[in-house]
């Protein structure tokens, strides 16, 4: 089979890859199975640079082809906040936390205010090869409360309209069918033949 390292540490992330690749027939690998020490701190102030930066390290480190993803939400009524800064908004990683202070933020704010959307920026980086981004979005709503178990990170409180539930309720194939990260690894899926021989 073949494979595809994400330069990620995120496993939830992880799943949504393996999701859309797997029936493809690859392989994701993540930085727990190439390159478990490594520790990226994400300086950019965008989603790009972030990609961009996470992408090249690992791809200099390991001489071959890497995808990185950054991603984050962006609420309207909280100008875009969280943002880049979405995995350390309340707590690092601290999903409960994060999406605690979301709500608490939102508190009074009615639901045709509550907009939001998730965007993921995709970088692939690989010896000799100029570094590519591409980028998905998704549109949804912010519930007051959490709704589903799946997925990670906000899902359970981003509801997506045309669905009628949150991505928490979705299982990871409908949830790569819409979202932001499935809309960018679509953007990429043309190029994927080349980068991977
Ligand atoms: O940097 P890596 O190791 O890939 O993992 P990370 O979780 O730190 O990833 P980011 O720096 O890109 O931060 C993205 C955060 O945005 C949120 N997020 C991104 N995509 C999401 C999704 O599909 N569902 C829910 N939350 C998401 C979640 O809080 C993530 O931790
Ligand atoms: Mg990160």
């Amino acid at each position: 089979m073949k494979q595809i390292i994400i330069a990620t540490k995120n496993k939830g992330k992880a799943k949504d890859f393996e999701a859309i690749f797997e029936p493809l027939g690859f392989e994701v690998l993540t930085l727990f199975d190439v390159a478990p020490d490594m520790e990226i701190e994400e300086t950019g102030s965008t989603f790009e640079e972030n990609a961009v930066l996470k992408a090249e390290t690992v791809a200099n480190r390991l001489h071959t082809y890497v995808i990185a993803d950054d991603s984050g939400l962006e609420i309207d009524a909280l100008h875009g906040e969280p943002g880049v800064y979405s995995a350390r908004y309340a707590g690092d990683h601290d999903d409960e936390a994060n999406m605690d202070k979301a709500l608490r933020n939102l508190e009074g704010v009615p639901t045709e205010d509550r907009t939001a959307h998730f965007t993921c920026c995709l970088a692939i980086a690989g010896p000799d090869v100029p570094t590519e981004t591409v980028k998905g979005t998704c549109e949804g709503v912010i519930l007051t409360e959490r709704r589903g178990d799946q997925g990670f990170g906000y899902d359970p409180i981003f509801y997506v309209p045309e669905k009628e539930k949150t991505m928490a309720e979705m299982t990871p194939a409908e949830k790569g069918s819409l979202s932001h990260r499935g809309n960018a690894i679509r953007k990429l899926a043309s190029d994927l033949p080349t980068w991977l021989q």
